[in-house]
């Protein structure tokens, strides 16, 4: 079963301006669906730029236990030879998805229609997560799902032998059960259609249309309906995985925060349904210049150009959530040091990841002198100014790297150090944040 291995404590200290260039890694979203697509389709993809976080690396395993080649052939270049939609072999082992959500849910989803069984399982994190939200719709495909109370892993999916396409509205905002239901539709035959009332990260989307699948995706009062005509032969591809989004947030906010810090962030994707944290900091006053708009690897970017200043405390609007739901954790701490409160409504879902994410930034939070306020669905977070957070505690991260990113980040400006009690987890999603943040100034150790 997956471990966690031993905790690594890390402390941030404020020291002068942070400067210079960060170049963070390959998007984790995509990463994933990479390899995924990659998998399912005949013939070889090449990819460039792949994340190598430990989640994305859990990924590629899986994929190879179901039957696909996949080869490492240089650092971010990767090549997997796919097996065609259908064409899973049943995997002889347990299949271990580490800390990645995303990963147990999308290969969940691919494996539902298929006609074999396979075992699931995850960290002590992601043993705590829920996969009723994919395991209820994939049982609509005639898929069986057995796992612990709760819709817990370690769980074991018995594959529909003769899948019926299906018809589902997301009850959550989630992109992984949209991605779950639309990789279950591929190899069920006729149309699966997905309806999502609020808009998610549409890289999937973005990628089956890529790979050659048949699909539409219609803006209804409803929502968006997503519609997928089964069973295609998908084509391989050649994937330049853009830098992402979620990983950039730590190095802009830092300058944001840092006194005197002057910070140039590349290739920051400004898709819609991934920019909320970028729009939210213009909103609060932040001095952020984006540079240079282009596309690369099939999404619109910009470079940014990060400066020090003062910024306001707003209200955030809940409808803007599922475009930064991973950015909330180090938005609550530029929050702490914004001139005013920011509230944060809408953020319930920040409860069923990783951790509870508004539980841990609400105690961290308090722990470093700030004054924040909780309900089930709202944080609010009481800004005490440029430099004006006491900090001087050590903070739990419960296994979640945008967590421990995040304290780290505060220490990096508070007027005390700042620990975290395991630093491990930034191994998932951003496994050279330490060296970079250190390249920029940052007294990190
Ligand atoms: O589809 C994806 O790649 C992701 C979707 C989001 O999760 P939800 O679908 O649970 O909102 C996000 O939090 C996660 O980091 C990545
Ligand atoms: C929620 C996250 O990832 P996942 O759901 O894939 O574990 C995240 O990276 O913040």
């Amino acid at each position: 079963m997956s471990g966690h291995g031993a905790a690594q404590p890390m402390t941030a200290r404020r020291a002068g301006p942070l400067t210079g260039r960060a170049d963070v890694p390959g998007d984790k979203s995509i990463s994933h669906r990479a390899l995924i697509f990659g998998a399912m389709a005949v013939g070889e993809t090449r990819i460039t730029g792949l994340l190598e976080g430990q989640d994305v690396l859990d990924t590629a395993k899986a994929m190879r236990a179901f039957g696909a080649e996949v080869v490492q052939h240089g650092p971010g270049a990767w090549s997997v030879h796919g097996v065609g939609v259908g064409g899973f072999s049943e995997p002889a082992d347990v299949i271990d998805c580490g800390n990645s959500g995303t990963g147990a849910r999308l290969i969940m989803g691919c494996m539902a229609t298929h006609a074999m069984t396979a075992t699931f399982t995850g960290d002590a994190s992601l043993r705590k997560r829920p996969m009723g939200r994919v395991t209820d719709p994939l049982s609509l495909f005639g898929a069986q799902a057995y796992g612990r109370k709760g819709g817990r892993l370690p769980m074991t999916l018995v594959g529909a032998a003769n899948p019926v396409p299906v018809r589902y509205a997301t009850p959550v905002a989630s992109a992984q059960v949209k991605s779950a239901v639309l990789l279950a539709g591929l190899n069920a035959p006729g149309q699966t259609v997905v309806i999502e009332r609020e808009a998610t990260r549409d890289h999937s989307e973005r990628m089956l249309l890529g790979f050659g699948a048949e699909l539409t995706v219609e803006k209804t009062a409803e929502g968006n309906v997503i519609t997928l005509t089964g069973q295609p032969e998908l084509r391989p591809q050649t994937v330049a995985v853009p830098r992402d989004p979620s990983s950039a947030a730590f190095p802009v906010c830092a300058a944001l925060v840092v006194e005197g810090s002057d910070v140039f962030v590349p290739g920051v994707s400004q898709n819609l349904t991934r920019n909320g944290l970028y729009i939210t900091l213009v909103e609060m006053g932040a001095d952020i210049a984006f540079e240079n708009p282009r596309e690369e690897g099939g999404e619109p970017v910009a470079d940014l150009r990060v400066r020090f200043g003062p910024m306001k405390g707003i209200e955030v609007p809940p409808e803007r959530a599922p475009s930064m739901i991973d950015e909330y954790p180090i938005l609550s701490v530029v929050a702490a040091f914004a001139e005013g409160v920011t509230v944060m409504r809408g953020v319930k879902e920040l409860r069923v990841k990783e951790s509870d994410r508004i539980d841990a930034m609400a105690r961290g939070l308090e722990a470093c002198g700030v004054r924040i306020e909780e309900d089930e669905d709202t944080l609010t977070v009481h800004g005490m100014g440029p430099g004006g957070v006491p900090g001087g505690a050590t903070c739990k991260t419960h296994i979640d790297h945008r967590i421990a990113m995040s304290f780290l980040i505060l220490g990096m400006a508070a007027k005390a150090p700042v620990s975290v009690d395991d630093a491990s987890p930034i191994a998932t999603s951003f496994p050279i944040f330490e060296g970079l943040m250190r390249s920029l100034g940052a007294d990190l150790g």
